[in-house]
């Protein structure tokens, strides 16, 4: 056998950190997000986002309540630099939402960037270097020194030109860009170094924000860097400790959430993970989780589809069907022993009144995000007998008694299987009419009439029925109208027994009718036939012929 080439490729070395807390914490508080869609998103689509779908998805995310927003890298395009223009000229940033921009640390890109702020109330401006052993060595040919000289510069150049500058307030951010690389010695003594440039205090913190720029290792080693780093860097409360995942190892989530137990204050990230390679780590999904474990997101995600439409247009980039939360599949049910468990969570819940959610298979409700439960049972040939009941209820008022929807679920079943398709809902019910309410010959009901005269006394009924050659008019006798139907059929040759009986309605004012299921037993067995009609005895005696012609046609 030819083995996969895994000794190209060496194991990241853990990190040394034997009393590491992180394990201990809970994530208890929402992070302050800041989303990189307009950035980090932005530079990794095929087609960069024109202006209109830029505004569109600023326009997004301040619904969502982003309250920090990294809305490009003005120095690097026309198109950035214009947009930023916009925001600022036409008064669309909010007094609560602070915009971020991005610069490498090149004198005339801090200017041109400087350039870009001018006359906004409040920004973040986000210097980053690289700082990995890999990238000082290949990218930059320096030395840990001369790559710190190019952060101190950078950072040197932010502060004269911020305090030069009237009426906008400048936050720092600084990035140790590819810190997961980074030996954390010197993660520690580039960011002090910059720290000492910039001079941040308690009341004044600047961010540092440290990327998994590749994600290199496990969720835990992440962890480690991350809590190492908070340990170890001076004046810890002079800064804000901000992380921003990506998702190489596709645990880009997990690695954030073990990144905030260790420390991490702040996240960056995007709209269902877009981003460069395999994406940024998905805020949709951070922010789900933190509501499932009962904790406020501080994001707003009660639309979804809507989020999903926006965020599919500017990136041209789908979501994926089975994307947590946002997936159009990820609240559906095909499967049968799912559907049963779904439908019965899903009464006990109704029945409890109990005030959270607790339903088998389903670890959101659905409503939460503004889907409706129509979309959660879907019927193929992996469906059981509680799915089916579930849709027909939902879709068209009809509750089957139990041996109903064993007997229907056997017939989708054979439908299913047949086309190896899923089957609509107007499919489901093209087959229920089929095999019950039309199931009306050989044997029809052209009139029937039932006579109760003394609460004592049985009841007569005389109905004409036609048996597919001749029309005959019976008279039986009974304690109602379907045992008197019953008896009147035994003179034309029809020996049933009524085993059970449910009647309800369904539809309501003018357009009410009344649906009636029986289970009668005869020679072969025990059959169900349903029956409807406004008029409830007249939808009693259907459903018995609709009982009897099943049987016929068996
Ligand atoms: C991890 C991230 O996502 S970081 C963000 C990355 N985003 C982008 O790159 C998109 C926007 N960038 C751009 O459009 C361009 O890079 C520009 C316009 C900013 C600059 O373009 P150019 O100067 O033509 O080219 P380029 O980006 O290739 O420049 C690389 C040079 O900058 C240096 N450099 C790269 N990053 C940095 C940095 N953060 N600080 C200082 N110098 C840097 C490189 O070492 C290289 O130097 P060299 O020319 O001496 O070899
Ligand atoms: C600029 C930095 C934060 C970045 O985008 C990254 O490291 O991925």
């Amino acid at each position: 056998m030819n083995k996969m080439p895994f000794d190209k490729y060496r194991a990241f070395t853990p990190i040394s950190l034997p009393d590491r807390q992180w394990p201990n914490r809970a994530v208890t508080t929402a992070p302050i997000w800041c989303s990189v869609d307009l950035r980090d998103g932005n530079q990794a689509l095929i087609e960069p986002m024109s202006p209109d779908a830029k505004r569109r998805m600023f326009e997004l995310l301040l619904e969502m309540g982003f309250k920090e927003i990294e809305v490009g890298f003005p120095a690097a395009s026309q198109t950035d630099f214009d947009f930023l223009r916009l925001l600022i000229d036409e008064k669309l940033i909010p007094d609560d939402v602070t915009i971020q921009v991005l610069t490498q640390s090149r004198e005339h890109l801090i200017r041109r960037t400087f350039e870009a702020i001018k006359g906004a109330r409040k920004a973040i401006v986000h210097l980053y270097n690289s700082t990995s052993e890999l990238q000082r060595r290949v990218v930059f040919g320096a030395d840990r020194e001369a790559v710190t000289g190019i952060a101190v510069t950078g950072t040197k150049l932010i502060r004269d030109l911020a305090d030069q500058m009237t009426g906008t307030e400048v936050v720092f951010q600084y990035s140790p860009e590819s810190f997961t690389g980074t030996e954390l010695d010197y993660a520690v003594e580039i960011t002090e170094a910059v720290m000492a440039a910039w001079g941040p205090t308690p009341e004044k913190r600047m961010i540092v924000n440290l990327p998994a720029t590749v994600e290199m290792a496990t969720p835990n080693i992440y962890a480690d860097q991350i809590e190492w780093f908070c340990r170890h860097i001076k004046d810890r409360r002079n800064i804000i400790v901000s992380i921003h995942p990506h998702n190489d190892r596709g645990t880009g989530v997990a690695a954030a959430e073990l990144a905030l137990m260790a420390g991490g204050e702040r996240i960056e990230g995007t709209l269902f993970g877009n981003g460069e390679r395999t994406g940024n780590v998905d805020v949709v999904t951070m922010a789900m989780n933190l509501m499932t474990q009962g904790v406020d997101p501080e994001l707003r995600l009660s639309d979804i589809n809507r989020i999903i439409e926006v965020s599919q247009e500017c990136t041209q980039i789908p979501v994926h069907p089975r994307h947590p939360y946002a997936g159009s599949l990820v609240f559906t049910a095909f499967s049968g022993s799912h559907q049963d468990a779904i439908k019965k969570g899903l009464s006990a819940l109704r029945q409890s009144g109990a005030n959270f959610w607790e339903v088998p298979y389903l670890p959101v409700d659905p409503a939460d995000l503004g889907r409706s439960y129509e979309a959660v049972i879907r019927i193929n040939s992996q469906s059981g007998k509680g799915g089916i009941a579930y849709l027909l209820e939902q879709e068209f008022g009809l509750i089957l008694p139990r041996a109903l929807q064993v007997e229907f679920a056997q017939v989708v079943q054979r439908r299913a299987d047949a086309s190896g398709k899923e089957l609509s809902a107007a499919e489901i019910w093209k087959h229920f009419e089929e095999e019950f309410l039309k199931a009306d010959h050989p044997v029809s009901l052209i009139s029937h009439k039932f006579e109760h005269h003394g609460e004592n006394e049985d009841g007569v009924m005389t109905a004409t029925v036609e048996n597919g050659v001749s029309r005959h008019t019976v008279k039986g006798r009974g304690n109602g109208p379907i045992d008197a139907f019953i008896d009147g059929l035994k003179a034309i040759g029809i020996k049933v027994q009524l085993v059970d009986y449910h009647e309800h309605a369904v539809g309501r004012g003018a357009n009410a009718k009344a649906v009636a299921y029986v289970e009668i037993t005869g020679r072969d067995g025990t059959l169900s036939g349903v029956g409807m009609d406004e008029d409830i005895v007249a939808a009693s005696l259907k459903a018995v012929i609709s009982a009897i012609n099943r049987r016929e046609r068996r």
